[in-house]
């Protein structure tokens, strides 16, 4: 067994179908016994760290080479019981999708703010990398086209605690308006999965030859439509987590037909990702990296990465006012503003249902012009609801790293903490009052209101944790 892996159980290979074995005997050929025997090993367990919510103690554990946010835990523990993980303190992450980090360090500049789109993006694992290492002032636009995915995606960003982010939920065939409008577009597409097989064996039921090529031809689809988002010299970041040549270098060789440039990055041996010949050589040459499981420390994955060198006219910025909101009275203002951290950096407003919503100045333009082009399902920061007199704070609000710091918090036990997201209403020695940040380890996991010894819990019901904690407090 590798010793590097570490997990629960692999993949029984009598499932395997026969034809995919063949097309891995032709690519791998006398590597092909020892992916077979990596698929048997447990699947690697690894983390990504939140960069604005730095508490997790990484000391003694493996980092993933090439991404300087990621590690590899010894086991599978129950993230679910783990409030770190439900304060956005890092996100569960398959370790080969992270050379996404190392993809984007090489080939765009971070150092600048970008507007960038994330087009297939639920769950949120590439958005919530892109969040950590984009410029602060950049826009970053997670969009997915199946309604039931949304709310995770949102849920996921929300963790992360970012205001910069749009949610849009577009078929990427149907993305109007943004023509030139992004300079870096990231398609992280629906695949076959086969890199998935031995974490998600369910991938293996559902592969077949006739599905790699409907997905190969879905992913052409959704790259024709990436391409005029971008504007010239624009990065677009292909990935897949699949083998075949179908899904990655014919698309690749798609690209390099259609307006686009391969830009080859530099990866140490050390790391053992494959570097693949990809495209038609008569076209120009391409290349795109695999990860395989028996030779690192994660699953299949595929990515490539080129600049577009057609012209796109771009579309033109015309922000006019927001379709469904306005801007927040002054006097609401005044009271809103007190929950952030830096209230000066935002603009406050109104929707129709009463929510106030935060947007950060550098992006207001940028915002009131999405908010014409796209169905959008949130963007900013939500911070809650005026009732009365009093100021209702969004979850969001407090999973924010734009929150005000010196709002008064209470510290809880692991123990309160898993009740907290039981949605228990809390009992303590001393009297508290008003709305208070739920933390632990310093991390601000919700709001609770204190009334005497007890304090209400404003965990939102569908945050709720539904297994039994009886046996882990
Ligand atoms: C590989 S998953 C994305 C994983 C995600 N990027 C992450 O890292 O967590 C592909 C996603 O594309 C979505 N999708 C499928 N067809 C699409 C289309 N035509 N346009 C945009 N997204 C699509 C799927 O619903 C799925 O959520």
């Amino acid at each position: 067994m590798n010793p590097l892996n570490t997990s629960k159980a692999g993949l029984p290979l009598a499932g395997l179908p026969p034809a995919f074995q063949a097309q891995m005997q032709a690519q791998l050929v006398t590597e092909f016994p020892d992916f077979k025997t990596a698929l048997t090993e447990p699947t690697p367990v690894s983390i990504r760290l939140n960069p604005r919510k730095n508490v997790y103690d990484t000391t003694g554990l493996a980092s993933v080479p090439w991404c300087p946010l990621g590690f590899y835990l010894p086991q599978r523990p129950n993230f679910t019981l783990d409030p770190l993980f439900q304060a956005g303190a890092y996100y569960v992450q398959e370790a080969s999708s992270m050379l996404l980090h190392e993809a984007l360090q090489q080939t765009a500049n971070l150092s600048r703010p970008l507007r960038v789109l994330d087009l297939c993006a639920a769950p949120g694992g590439k958005s919530t990398l892109l969040a950590s290492v984009l410029h602060p002032d950049s826009l970053l636009v997670c969009n997915e086209v199946i309604r039931s995915r949304v709310s995770v995606l949102r849920e996921n960003l929300d963790k992360w605690g970012c205001s910069n982010v749009v949610v849009s939920s577009h078929d990427s065939e149907d993305m109007p308006n943004l023509t030139g409008f992004f300079d870096v577009v990231v398609v992280d597409a629906p695949c076959s999965g086969e890199g998935l097989f031995r974490k998600d064996p369910d991938a293996m039921e559902e592969w077949s030859e006739a599905n790699v090529q409907l997905c190969s031809a879905r992913q052409k689809r959704i790259l024709a439509a990436a391409a005029p988002l971008l504007d010239k010299d624009g990065i677009l970041i292909y990935s897949t987590c699949t083998y075949n040549d179908t899904e990655n270098a014919e698309n690749v060789g798609y690209l390099t037909e259609n307006g686009f440039r391969n830009i080859p990055l530099i990866l140490p041996s050390e790391w053992n990702v494959v570097e693949r010949q990809a495209g038609d050589p008569e076209t120009g040459e391409a290349v795109g990296y695999q990860c395989y499981p028996h030779r690192l420390r994660g699953e299949g994955f595929f990515i490539s990465v080129f600049k577009k060198t057609s012209f796109t006219a771009p579309v033109k910025l015309d922000a006019r006012t927001f379709r469904s909101i306005r801007a927040l009275r002054p006097r609401d203002t005044a009271s809103a503003a007190k929950w952030l951290q830096n209230p000066a950096d935002f603009s406050f407003w109104e929707k129709p249902n009463g929510d106030v919503m935060a947007l950060p100045k550098a992006l207001e333009k940028t915002f009131l012009f999405l908010d014409s082009a796209i169905h959008n399902k949130g963007f900013g920061l939500e911070m809650g609801q005026f009732k009365g007199q009093d100021f209702i704070p969004s979850h969001a609000l407090a999973l924010s790293t734009a929150v005000n710091q010196s709002l008064p918090g209470i510290e809880l036990s692991k123990e309160n903490a898993l009740r907290y997201f039981k949605k228990e209403n809390l009992v303590f020695d001393e009297p508290l009052k008003g709305w208070l940040l739920a933390q632990y380890k310093g991390l601000n996991l919700g709001w609770v209101k204190g009334v005497g010894n007890r304090v209400n819990n404003y965990l939102p019901k569908d945050w709720r944790i539904r297994m039994d904690i009886k046996e882990y407090v």
